[in-house]
């Protein structure tokens, strides 16, 4: 007989991933239930927005590590004599850190994950596949969560079923002809913010319309050559000139984007009349770029007194310039009205002037770039500013700018609230729900923690087999007064196609045109498609194509970087052509792939925007998505959930009740307990 699990909890060792929203109630859960042997990793600074749901930071704490802080805040609240046996390990990292290998793994009983990535959650899965350590799992999206179990030869790893990806937008239609607010959200922060004020080197689809206008008449030409310089003179035009003040520049971008691009657009005549939609309109950028208090806010250093760090010209630089232009109400579409003159503000509450947004595009884009330019010249080399969501000046450039956009195109426009949530991808986080799911995740892993303590092959073993579940929180319309429900179902049998745990049985197919692509682009592609870290490409034919890693000798990085840059057909050994198998490893996670190439020419951009063709063998296509991730889906981005966000009542389902999802019927509103 094994111990029982609350004693099984103390002598084991767990391994926690993640100290946020779960993470944080996860580990207050463990050491109140008697855990003693406890590491958890987390890359991740604390930030003011997390303090309202992750109880174990302070507003002291800001800045400092979360796996760090969450240890100490832990220990405190427990008496001294637990204390003392009470041995948590806190790792400030990166899980993907070669450190956290499979040798790392090993030393844990179960692993358990608070993450917030799908990416990370892979890169884990695969460790704990290769180390044969279980996985509890979880997420919480809002007011809907699971919890699920992967215990090899038990049930299916966390990528048996492939999660769904983010959705991709055609970028004809991000630069062309957007409709939706997403799309002029979506172009503001992936392609003009990027532009703007990411590093060296960076080229994005905003310059590729540059390519197009400037290549059309030049029959003779090498096509891959001129591209590379239609690429610098667009990042050209996107940086500052020589001595050109911040402020002129953004005035110059913005004559570019919501005058120059439109007009240009705008005579494209085969995409408005006959496709029944509506031409885009340019904006008065003169009546706009004069404006004494926008210049002294882009201008202003916003520091407080005191922080006189070598980053105060970049902590001042992080203010929000729409709260000083006097705009400070998130919720207000396109800024809202900072007049005091109630009828001024009932104008503006019903038809802001764009004249706001302008306003805090140039104020905040000035910023922003006297960051990047700061950062650079601290730093030595320039990264730029990555888009942060809880980065004021970042969200706000990115509400203007989208708002400016829609405005040309007749789409309505947003609050900084609801863009952030779009441009974040964001369902707002509830404290309860992460409560509740660390609950279960502990619920599980005492559950996991018997089976391994079970002997192999033993009736024991089996018994506690069969108790495992996946549980999920998720709305239940049926139940009388109650809006969610706790649902406990089997967890998934393995898929034996699955080309992480099936043993190499599962392959990919990818079909795009091997004349256009480089090996670069496909390396690239892979390696974000199937979350790895450090990717090693080679055929039968050729051998060693492609590799990263830090381990590198120079002559090495030369090759890659030199065949990086061919085209898949001219690749050494006959090209990567129709037909080609290219083999897959990532050694850092132990996990290996083929993938088939078709070629295929002439995709349609519409219709495929990644312009490939993915399919994975053994039929397994991405299935209904978990409930939580389906609810989560249904969110159009406005911070509200598509259940209605007033009532987090909570009920439990007996057991034997399938699994509510979109095409099964829900069960009868009897089976349900209230908890
Ligand atoms: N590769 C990784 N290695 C270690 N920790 C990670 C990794 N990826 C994500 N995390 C951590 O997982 C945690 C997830 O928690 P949570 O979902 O609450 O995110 P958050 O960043 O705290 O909140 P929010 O995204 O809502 O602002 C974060 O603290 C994050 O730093
Ligand atoms: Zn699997």
């Amino acid at each position: 007989m094994s111990p029982p699990a609350t004693d099984l909890l103390s002598s084991s060792h767990l391994l926690m991933v993640g100290a946020g929203g779960i993470g944080c109630e996860l580990l207050k859960t463990l050491v109140i239930a008697k855990a003693t042997r406890i590491h958890i990793i987390d890359l991740d600074t604390i930030d003011v927005s997390n303090l309202n749901r992750q109880f174990l930071f302070r507003n002291k704490h800001v800045g400092m590590s979360k796996a760090i802080v969450a240890r100490e805040a832990a220990l405190a609240f427990l008496p001294p004599a637990r204390r003392d046996q009470c041995s948590i390990t806190a790792h400030h990292a990166n899980i993907k850190q070669p450190e956290f290998g499979v040798e790392f793994f090993k030393q844990f009983d179960v692993v358990l994950n608070g993450l917030d990535n799908v990416d990370a959650r892979r890169h884990v899965n695969r460790l704990c596949l290769a180390a044969r350590v279980p996985l509890v799992e979880s997420g919480t999206t809002g007011l809907v969560g699971q919890v699920t179990c992967h215990v090899r030869g038990v049930s299916a790893c966390y990528e048996c079923k492939p999660k769904p990806t983010a959705k991709a937008y055609p970028v004809c239609t991000l630069r062309n002809t957007p409709d939706k607010p997403i799309h002029t959200i979506v172009w503001a922060k992936d392609m003009l913010f990027k532009q703007l004020f990411g590093g060296d080197g960076v080229v994005t689809d905003l310059a590729e319309a540059e390519n197009n206008n400037n290549n059309t008449n030049n029959e003779d030409s090498n096509p891959q050559e001129e591209q590379t310089n239609a690429d610098d003179v667009a990042a050209k035009f996107f940086k500052p000139e020589e001595g050109e003040q911040p402020y002129d520049f953004l005035v110059r971008v913005f004559r570019r984007v919501f005058v120059d691009d439109i007009v240009k657009v705008n005579g494209m005549d085969d995409l408005w009349e006959k496709q029944g939609r509506r031409r885009p309109v340019t904006l008065p950028v003169d009546r706009y770029k004069s404006n004494d208090a926008v210049k002294k806010t882009a201008s202003a250093n916003d520091a407080k007194e005191g922080e006189s760090s070598p980053d105060n010209e970049v902590l001042g630089l992080s203010a929000s310039a729409a709260a000083a232009l006097g705009y400070d109400d998130d919720h207000a579409v396109s800024f809202g009205c900072k007049s005091s003159n109630a009828d001024a503000k009932e104008k503006c509450a019903t038809a802001p002037p764009p004249d706001h947004d302008a306003h805090v595009f140039l104020a905040s884009g000035v910023r922003l770039l006297r960051r990047k330019l700061a950062l650079a010249s601290s730093r030595g080399s320039d990264d730029g500013v990555a888009f942060d969501k809880d980065d004021a000046l970042a969200t706000e450039f990115v509400t203007a700018a989208s708002n400016l956009r829609s405005r040309c195109y007749g789409i309505p426009r947003q609050s900084v609230f609801n863009a952030k949530g779009m441009a974040g991808n964001i369902v707002h986080a509830v404290a309860t729900t992460n409560a509740i799911v660390a609950g279960l995740i502990v619920a599980e892993a005492r559950k996991v923690l018997r089976y391994v303590a079970a002997a192999e092959g033993s009736d024991e073993r089996a018994a506690v087999a069969s108790k495992l579940r996946d549980t999920y929180v998720v709305p239940f319309p049926q139940c009388p007064g109650s809006k969610y429900c706790i649902q406990p179902t089997s967890p998934e049998e393995a898929h034996a196609g699955c080309y992480v745990c099936g043993g190499g049985a599962g392959g990919i197919t990818l079909s795009l045109d091997t004349n256009v692509w480089t090996l670069g682009e496909l390396a690239s592609f892979l390696k974000k498609k199937l979350s790895m870290h450090l990717p090693l490409l080679e055929t039968d034919e050729a051998g060693q194509l492609y590799e990263e890693g830090d381990d590198l000798d120079e002559d090495e990085v030369e090759r890659y970087e030199t065949l990086a840059k061919k085209r898949l057909a001219e690749l050494p050994g006959d090209g990567i052509v129709d037909g080609t198998t290219v083999n897959l490893q990532d050694l850092s996670q132990d996990f290996n792939v083929k993938v088939v190439v078709r070629h295929v020419a002439d995709l349609d951009e519409e219709e495929y925007p990644e312009l490939c063709i993915w399919d994975v063998e053994g039929g397994i296509q991405p299935v209904a998505n978990a409930p939580a991730q389906e609810e989560a889906e249904k969110n159009d981005g406005n911070g509200a959930s598509a259940a209605g966000d007033d009532d987090d009542d909570l009920v439990m389902i007996d057991e034997d009740i399938e699994v509510l999802t979109e095409n099964v019927q829900a069960p009868p509103a009897k089976k349900a307990r209230r908890v």
